[in-house]
């Protein structure tokens, strides 16, 4: 499953988990993305951190695995290139490409798109906003239970001091605290550039700083 997973969240976990039920898969490799070409335009998170939190998130799933192919590989990340990597890491393995029904409306637009069919099999699955058609000739659609979350969202409600408590696995919620990222989320997907230092904008708060309310236990 490949992602720019800025930050990972529950919408990308029940997906992955929903094909690898399906379709009996032994493992799902989470493959975050190094340069995302098609966001150019916007401010993207550096990959360690989008790393960082997808190695978080899937730790407790035994058969979900982080890789680094797409963020190690110098330059703008193509699935091409992804699938033809894992192929050489995993000769014997039969491969699935999952994405979400936006994404997948945009597949005849990657880099290669006819060849990416004899390379995998494509999973869309559905995704709430957005209608799930076969665009690609040979994507096989899967209904998955509806999670309304993306990570756009996420980054938002974290930079407008609102929790993200459920809507992303709790150690990614503590990442982002503890890194204090996506402070300047909705200014910079408003366009400004990432130069800006946190503290120029939003006065350091609470004794590590961050975002309180967004990370604050929940009681009751
Ligand atoms: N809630 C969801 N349900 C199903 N699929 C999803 C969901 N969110 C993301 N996906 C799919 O997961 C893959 C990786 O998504 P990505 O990391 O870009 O997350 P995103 O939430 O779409 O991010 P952003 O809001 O920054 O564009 C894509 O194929 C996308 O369609
Ligand atoms: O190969 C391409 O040209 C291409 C163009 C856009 C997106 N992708 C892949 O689609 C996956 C989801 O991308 P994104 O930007 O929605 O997170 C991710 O693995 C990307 O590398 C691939």
């Amino acid at each position: 499953m490949g992602g720019t997973f800025d930050p990972i969240h529950h919408g990308h976990l029940v997906a992955a988990s929903e094909v690898a039920s399906v379709f009996d898969l032994d493992e799902v490799v989470f493959v975050p993305t190094g340069q995302p070409w098609q966001k150019a335009d916007k401010h993207v998170t550096e990959a360690e951190h989008r790393y960082l939190m997808t190695v978080i998130a899937t730790a407790s799933n035994p058969t979900f695995t982080v890789s680094r192919v797409d963020i190690d590989r110098p330059g703008p990340t193509f699935t091409i290139d992804t699938l033809r990597d894992l192929a050489v890491e995993r000769p014997d393995a039969q491969l699935f490409f999952i994405t979400g029904a936006d994404a997948m409306s945009q597949i005849l637009t990657w880099k290669n798109a006819e060849e990416l069919w004899s390379l995998a099999r494509f999973i869309g699955v559905t995704r709430p906003g957005h209608e799930l058609n076969g665009r690609g000739r040979d994507v096989e659609l899967l209904e998955v239970p509806a999670m309304a979350i993306s990570s756009t969202d996420c980054r938002r409600r974290v930079g407008e001091d609102k929790p993200v408590w459920y809507l992303v696995p709790d150690g990614v919620v503590q990442y982002i605290a503890k890194h204090r990222l996506y402070r300047l989320a909705g200014r910079l997907e408003d366009g400004l550039s990432s130069g800006i230092e946190d503290d120029d904008v939003f006065p350091t708060k609470g004794k590590h700083g961050g975002n309180p309310s967004a990370v604050e236990q929940p009681t009751g």
